[in-house]
């Protein structure tokens, strides 16, 4: 998968890009992440990339004119089609859902604003969509673009080992992650559970299983609502209720 950055500070997404699962995926040429800086297509002597935004108010806008040359030179590098994403905090709230479709296109392109925004002209004409990554308030797009090069690098077939496949499912089934402990056994700060020093894996993962449901439970309620339990989930989550309220 290629995924191009049209991004004010290429050097910050080049860095989000290079570490852990995503850098490895990128040496594998996996995934492969381009970066497109306006500034390079400004035309003026003081290569300008905002303006002051019409009608009056704070702040600046960015100008059409660089984003414009900096998509085109973007759009020819490569054959693909590209699916073009403008980070937005007026955009769709980014899912996992929309992270496994993403994660399925050959080629995204992820416009990062600054200041104000972008030019809403140039949104009508160049973006597919628009994504936000929550209700609070960036300076930037480009932590939203390095949120999304991460969800969707990390589904890349072959960037996670089995190991970490086996914990991504774990959220893609739509529950909280059980705790985890590793050694010393005992410590000042207390035990590790008996059960998962037991070796008796049925039991290891009912256990594991009830936590996550009673996590859920505690901390994310609207996340089982959305989420139809079988038997021995509603039977497990049931008693981690019982004991929570005994
Ligand atoms: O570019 C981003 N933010 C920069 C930014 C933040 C605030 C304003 C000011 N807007 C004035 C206003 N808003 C409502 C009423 N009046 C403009 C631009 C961004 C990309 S994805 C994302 N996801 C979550 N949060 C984010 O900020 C982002």
């Amino acid at each position: 998968m290629r995924i191009d950055v049209v991004t004010l500070f290429p050097d910050f997404m080049r860095q989000c890009a290079a570490v852990g699962v995503v850098g490895r995926a990128q040496q594998r040429e996996l995934l492969q992440v381009e970066t497109w800086n306006p500034r390079d297509y400004a035309t003026d002597n003081y290569r300008t990339v905002d303006g002051r935004t019409c009608g009056g108010g704070p702040g600046m806008v960015m100008l059409i004119e660089p984003l414009r040359a900096a998509l085109k030179a973007m759009r020819e590098a490569a054959p693909e089609p590209v699916h073009v994403i403008y980070l937005s905090p007026q955009g769709a709230r980014l899912t996992q859902g929309k992270v496994e479709a993403l994660a399925k296109l050959p080629r995204i392109a992820l416009l990062c604003g600054r200041y104000e925004g972008v030019d809403e002209r140039l949104l009508a004409h160049e973006v597919d969509e628009e994504l936000s990554i929550g209700d609070y308030v960036l300076s930037g797009g480009e932590l939203g673009a390095a949120v999304v090069i991460d969800a969707v690098g990390r589904l890349q077939d072959g960037a996670l080992n089995d190991a970490q496949s086996a914990e991504q499912d774990s959220f893609s089934n739509g529950l909280l992650d059980c705790p985890h402990y590793a050694k010393p056994v005992s410590d000042a700060y207390g035990e590790v559970p008996a059960v998962l020093l037991s070796g008796d894996h049925a039991a290891i993962r009912r256990w594991r299983l009830k936590q996550a449901l009673g996590r859920t439970w505690l901390r994310r309620p609207e996340l089982l609502a959305q989420r139809a339990l079988d038997a021995e989930s509603r039977a497990l989550l049931e008693e981690f209720r019982r004991e929570h309220f005994a």
